[in-house]
């Protein structure tokens, strides 16, 4: 029988020389490939961005030692295996591999360590005492790093079973405060975030998210099938020196650079837009919505591109994509990326997305990749971990709230009407709460499964907040789960509205004031805390509604708003 090569997608080929085709892809990725691989020589490792509208040339380290450092015995492993066998071309993805796989293995069971170690041992564990936690929090005591790190894993400990490891008179949450702190201290977070993030897992789980923001995400790279397979990419910079693999068989269009000789994001194939440099994550919710050849798809918030082109490339070039961003200034790299990608159904413009029904409607799909606080990021964008504050997530899931009506307005109700919502952040205020409020908001509306293969279910309560069963539906991916970004992928199918649907609808527009164009600064919803900004807004409703004509805040820019296709020409409004 005939073995399929590692990059065989000979399936793809039925539906047009370089198109996707369907789902199905048989990757032989432990077996032989049937490339020429030439021999690894002084490899950089790039960094890769999905937002990556410059070209990355700075090398990269493939990974940062994890903070919680692996014992000295496994180093020497390392460095015998090293002068047992050289590495090469041959043997570097599995070796590739297997170290990363050893950094979380080793991460994780070092809590799990700590606690076994702990069970046989007499002394007991203090939690430092109000003065000393004073002293530490001042800056007039700091701490020792390796005495933070002992710190952490005991409190980790008593945690895991409290009622064995505990001191007699210290309650759970003290010990919860103290690692509180010194998480928020060790990883450099300021206290909201570091709770924040925290809640959301178990606690030994909650050390593994924190550890894996440390390090960086593999290199993924979008093969552009309008321009080429990912056979004939793999090969060609297989042939300048880039080690790579696809990405899993989740995918038949990914791959992941394990090394590059050459800048990966300046090669001949980058400039000529056979590739993207893409995070894996950012393929989810293109997977998901689905798009189909002809049809009219409206990409809400698209800067730079990623998702726009990819949307392109399954729709064949045919149909039309609006490609939208509310900063004119992003709009430029997604223009520049729908050309170099050869993308011919792409209008791009730049309305503030909450414009939209208004602009233009009548959509078969929608994706609200929505501007978000960057909380599944922070390996790529560190100070996160520094500047949100409560009020940032007050706003932004305000914001959130807003597009995710406009989206579900703007596509025309049936059977395969979608609207698809994603974020890189893990909270629920960006995420669950937002679909919630939405699924309130449009009765008409309901949660369907994403369709990917992966990814832990949504949560369907969290403390205190009840969401449903449904919201199992939507899917949450976690750097120390899946190695990549922290990222939320919900589907929804937009039925015929009925009375309540209407009646609903409008109460909303009552709650946001009708005013489309509100600053994000003067954001305002229903919380309690924001009750100022509510009144405000419904001040500028009135205003609105008495004949003062607000004006909108995003222009349409001539210029950007230009069509590539005639398809496109065609269907603009
Ligand atoms: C997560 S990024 C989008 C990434 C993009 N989908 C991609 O894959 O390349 C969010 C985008 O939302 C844009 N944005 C922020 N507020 C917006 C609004 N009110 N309407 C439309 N876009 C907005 C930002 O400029 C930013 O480019």
């Amino acid at each position: 029988m005939h073995k399929k090569s590692l990059f065989d997608d000979s399936e793809e080929e039925g539906q047009g020389e370089y198109d996707e085709g369907g789902e199905a892809d048989e990757f032989d990725i432990d077996g032989d490939d049937n490339f020429e691989r030439p021999e690894a020589q002084d490899m950089d490792f790039l960094s890769s961005d999905e937002e990556a509208d410059s070209l990355p040339t700075k090398p990269t380290k493939p990974t940062k030692k994890p903070r919680f450092a692996a014992s000295s015995s496994d180093d020497d492993d390392d460095d015998e295996e090293a002068e047992e066998e050289p590495t090469t071309a041959r043997n570097i993805e599995a070796r590739s591999r297997a170290l990363e796989a050893k950094a979380i293995a080793e991460r994780a069971a070092d809590m799990a360590e700590a606690a076994a170690a702990g069970a046989g041992e007499e002394t007991m564990f203090a939690l430092p005492s109000a003065e000393q936690q004073e002293a530490e929090a001042s800056g007039s005591a700091p701490v020792d790093v390796n005495e933070l790190q002992l710190r952490m894993r005991e409190c980790v400990k008593v945690l895991g079973d409290f009622k064995k490891f505990a001191a007699p008179n210290r309650s759970r949450s003290e010990y919860v405060q103290q690692l509180l702190a010194d998480i928020a201290s060790y990883y450099g977070y300021n206290a909201f975030l570091a709770e924040k993030l925290f809640d959301l897992f178990p606690v030994a789980e909650a050390i593994e998210f924190f550890e894996s923001n440390e390090l960086p995400r593999p290199v993924t790279i979008r093969t552009n099938t309008l321009r080429t397979r990912r056979r004939e990419l793999a090969q060609a910079l297989i042939n300048r020196g880039v080690n790579l693999e696809p990405i899993g068989k989740w995918s038949k269009v990914g791959l992941q650079v394990f090394e590059s000789s050459v800048p990966i994001g300046a090669t001949p194939e980058y400039l000529a837009g056979h590739y993207m440099l893409q995070a894996a994550s950012s393929f989810l919710p293109v997977i998901a919505l689905d798009p189909q050849p002809g049809e009219r798809v409206l990409d809400m918030a698209s800067a730079p591109g990623g998702k726009t082109t990819y949307i392109s490339a399954l729709m064949q070039n045919t149909g039309v994509v609006f490609a939208n961003d509310a900063n004119k200034e992003r709009t430029k790299g997604l223009t520049a990326n729908v050309h170099r990608l050869g993308c011919r159904n792409v209008v791009v413009c730049n309305y503030d997305g909450r414009e939209f029904p208004k602009v233009m409607g009548g959509f078969d799909r929608v994706l609200l990749d929505a501007p978000c606080s960057g909380t599944g990021v922070i390996s790529k964008d560190a100070s996160v971990k520094q500047n949100k504050s409560a009020r940032d997530f007050t706003l932004l899931s305000h914001l959130q709230k807003q597009l995710i009506l406009c989206a579900i307005d703007s596509v025309t109700p049936s059977s395969s009407a979608t609207v698809v919502y994603s974020t890189c952040s893990v909270t629920v205020d960006e995420n669950e709460s937002v679909i919630a409020y939405a699924l309130r908001k449009r009765p008409h509306v309901r949660l369907v499964d994403t369709g990917l293969e992966f990814g832990r279910e949504g949560f369907k309560a969290f403390r205190g907040k009840t969401f449903g069963e449904e919201m199992g539906k939507t899917r949450r991916f976690y750097p120390h789960v899946n190695n990549m970004d922290g990222f939320f992928v919900a589907k929804l199918r937009v039925g015929k509205p009925g009375k309540r649907a209407e009646q609903a609808r409008e109460e909303s527009e009552d709650e946001q004031g009708g005013d489309v164009g509100l600053p994000l600064e003067k954001m305002a919803f229903d919380d309690e805390a924001d009750a100022e900004l509510i009144r405000e807004s419904k001040r500028k409703y009135l205003l609105k509604h008495k004949g003062i004509k607000l004006r909108p805040k995003a222009k349409v820019d001539a210029a950007l708003c230009k069509t590539n296709g005639k398809d496109a020409e065609s269907d603009e409004e």
